[in-house]
């Protein structure tokens, strides 16, 4: 039987809601055969960190190795990247894969928690981004790269437009989860801007959404699905997931990677 295949390369979470566990979880249900490579482990639940332990950068480049030598690579993810050494590796890897590369440019954790020295950021910027074929930053995160606030839709349209004319991304796509009213996302493809809408969902139960949407566009790229439908594919994966979340944990709870198939059936009846 022939199979997609999807990798992710970020940090990990025990309590399953966000990071790697997160992401194969997504490539399992989207029909894409899930790989990873951890960069950090962390010490993490629904309601924040308690401490992270960074790979050395020649482990992390061991184990891309190992998976890039043995397996088909149909398309890859980037979450947490804590430092520049883990990222140089990661960039001197890229050039031998050619698949496409989603880069979630993790942060903060929700919790507020940092999961990027500080001093890293402007390597990521320069040195990572211009590899990605398309990026998915929040709303901080895009303040981040470009270093200018965003308040307003036509912000958005804006930042997402620059993240590629600017910093040299293939596609941005930047997503509206932080602000009020609809959950609407845009996406700058090179040429035209898309838009994304759903209704918001009032729950807290939002851990891990960014690894879940980017992973989920992930497993559609490595399917073959255009950029454009596999956001919008996701998008509709993501969605299901926070309106059939779990009330688990004391915090911001897990979202649920198998809600889709509840929502298919019930765009049957
Ligand atoms: N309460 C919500 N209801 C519906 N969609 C949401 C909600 N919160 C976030 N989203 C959506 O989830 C996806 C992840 O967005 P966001 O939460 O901004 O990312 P991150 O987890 O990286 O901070 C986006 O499509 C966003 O619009
Ligand atoms: C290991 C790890 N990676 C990423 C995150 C942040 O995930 P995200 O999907 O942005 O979700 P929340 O921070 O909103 O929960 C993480 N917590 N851990």
């Amino acid at each position: 039987m022939s199979i997609q295949c999807s990798l992710t390369i970020a940090g990990t979470d025990p309590s399953g809601g966000a990071g790697i566990q997160a992401d194969l979880k997504t490539f399992q249900e989207l029909k894409s055969y899930g790989m990873s490579v951890v960069t950090s482990v962390v010490a993490q639940n629904t309601t924040g960190v308690n401490a992270v332990h960074h790979l050395p950068a020649e482990m992390i480049q061991q184990q891309l190795e190992a998976v890039s030598a043995d397996m088909p690579i149909d398309a890859f993810k980037s979450g947490m990247i804590a430092d520049k050494d883990m990222m140089k590796v990661i960039a001197d890897w890229i050039p031998q894969i050619s698949a496409p590369y989603v880069m979630d440019p993790v942060m903060v954790a929700q919790s507020g928690d940092p999961l990027i020295e500080a001093e890293s950021r402007a390597w990521l910027r320069e040195h990572l981004v211009p590899f990605a074929s398309v990026i998915t930053p929040n709303l901080p995160e895009a303040e981040d790269l470009l270093g200018q606030q965003i308040e307003t839709t036509d912000d958005m349209k804006e930042a997402a437009e620059q993240i590629v004319t600017k910093l040299g991304a293939g596609a941005a796509l930047v997503k509206g989860g932080h602000r009020d009213g609809e959950a609407v996302d845009y996406l700058f493809d090179g040429s035209k801007i898309h838009s994304y809408s759903a209704e918001r969902i009032a729950t807290n139960n939002t851990h891990g959404t960014g690894c879940t949407y980017s992973a989920a566009i992930t497993a559609y790229l490595s399917r073959g699905i255009d950029l454009p439908r596999a956001v919008e594919k996701a998008k509709q994966f993501v969605t299901a997931a926070i309106k059939h979340s779990f009330d688990l944990g004391k915090g911001s709870g897990p979202t649920n990677h198998w809600a889709w198939k509840e929502e298919v059936k019930q765009w049957k009846k």
